[in-house]
Order: C-alpha cells, then structure tokens, then sequence
C-alpha cells in the first residue's frame, strides 16, 4: 500500500528519504499523478524541485505536461546526475519521462532517499515491445512504493498496460502523441504487433 508521507507532529518536514516509482503505460496517468503528489508536497510547505530529461520537448519546453494539460514547472537536464548538483536542500524531488535517463538515475535516486529526500519517479516501463524500459525496473526494485496505472485500450475499452506504436519505426526513442501511439489491453497489444 502507497502511504504518502506528510508533515511529521511537530510540523517540520518529512525526514525519512524514500523512494517512489509511478509506473505504467502512455496515457495511463503517470505525469497527472507525479503532479498531484506534488502539489500536495507543496501544499505542505515542502521545498520540491522537479526535473525531466532534455530531450522530451514534446509539448513545452521546461513544464512537465500530462496529456490531460495539467502542468507543473519543471527543470530540463541533460544527465541523470545533473539533478544531485540541482537538487539543493529541497525536501521532495519529482522526475518525469524516467525511461530516458542513462542506468545512473538509479543510484541518483538512492544518493538523494539517502540524503532524506523523498524522490518521486514517473516513467513508462515498457517500450513499444513490450520490453522493460531503461532503467525502470532497477528502480521498480530499489523504490520503497511502486505504483503501476492504467490507460484504457484504444480497441475494447479494458485496462490497458501496453503502448501500441502505430508507425513501422523500430527505433527505441522516438517521442510521440496519440497520432503515434494508442494504450492497449495484452490482448488488443499482442494481436496486432508485428
Ligand atoms: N487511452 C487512454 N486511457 C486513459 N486516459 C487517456 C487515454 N487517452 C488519453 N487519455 C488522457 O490522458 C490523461 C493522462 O495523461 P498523463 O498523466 O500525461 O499520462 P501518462 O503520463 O501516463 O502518459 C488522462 O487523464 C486522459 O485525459
Ligand atoms: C512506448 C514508447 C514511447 N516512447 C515515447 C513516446 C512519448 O514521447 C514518451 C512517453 O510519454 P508518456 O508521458 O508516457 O505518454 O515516450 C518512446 O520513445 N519509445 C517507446 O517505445
Ligand atoms: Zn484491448
């Protein structure tokens, strides 16, 4: 069970570092829901700092954006390690599109839980595959609470867990939307996968 940590009853911040991983396919609202634990952390006087990798320009180029056009104000960098020098003295850290960072990012994660830092991590953890993605399952494993969601499948309307790319493109990285990709059920997901 995912307890979301708060303020302690002396009403100073959270001290105990841990780590959180939202995972999931697209669509399934992972930004949406790094965004809202965020903005609770705020809402508690907690010092946030939140980062995405450069190269996800996709709808603007320093907001993290869900699909649904929640955002919040993020740092773009270019390597993993680049948040441990940005981080400071904040209490929470929020990363976005965790799937593009360098294997680093898993011992970022730790350095920063370590410091006392609760460090918030959303990424895909499956490629268009259906292949673990990057990183995400060294951190699924070192992260204290694991949150996988569901996007809803573009062809029978089930819980879908997959993103189905819709282009012949073999390339691991290519960024994309809805004219490029579409949440699908196993079923839906492996029926038409080439
Ligand atoms: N197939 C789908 N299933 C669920 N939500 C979808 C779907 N397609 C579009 N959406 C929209 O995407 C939003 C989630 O966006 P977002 O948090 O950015 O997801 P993720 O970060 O997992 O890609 C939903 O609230 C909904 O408005
Ligand atoms: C499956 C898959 C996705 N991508 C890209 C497509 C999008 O730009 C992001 C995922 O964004 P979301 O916030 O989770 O919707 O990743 C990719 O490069 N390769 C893939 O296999
Ligand atoms: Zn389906």
């Amino acid at each position: 069970m995912f307890i979301e940590p708060s303020v302690n009853r002396k009403n100073t911040p959270f001290q105990k570092g841990q780590i959180e991983v939202i995972c999931g396919s697209m669509f399934s609202g992972k930004t949406e829901e790094l965004i809202r634990r965020l903005n609770r952390a705020k809402i508690a006087r907690q010092k946030v700092e939140i980062f995405k990798p450069s190269v996800d320009k996709r709808y603007h180029e320093e907001d993290v954006v869900s699909h649904n056009d929640t955002s919040i104000r993020s740092t773009p960098v270019n390597f993993a390690e680049d948040i441990l020098l940005l981080s400071g003295n904040c209490d929470v850290v929020g990363i976005d599109e965790v799937q593009f960072f360098d294997e680093q990012i898993v011992s970022v994660a730790q350095k920063l839980a370590n410091q006392g830092k609760r460090v918030i991590l959303a990424g895909l953890d499956m490629d268009f595959e259906g292949k673990p993605f990057g990183p995400m399952p060294k951190l699924m494993a070192v992260a204290e609470y694991v949150t996988k969601v569901h996007a809803i499948c573009m062809k029978c309307g089930d819980l879908a867990a997959f993103s189905f790319r819709l282009s012949d493109s073999k390339q691991k990285v290519m960024l994309g939307e809805k004219d490029s990709y579409e949440a699908r059920c196993r079923k839906c997901f492996y029926e038409d996968k080439r």
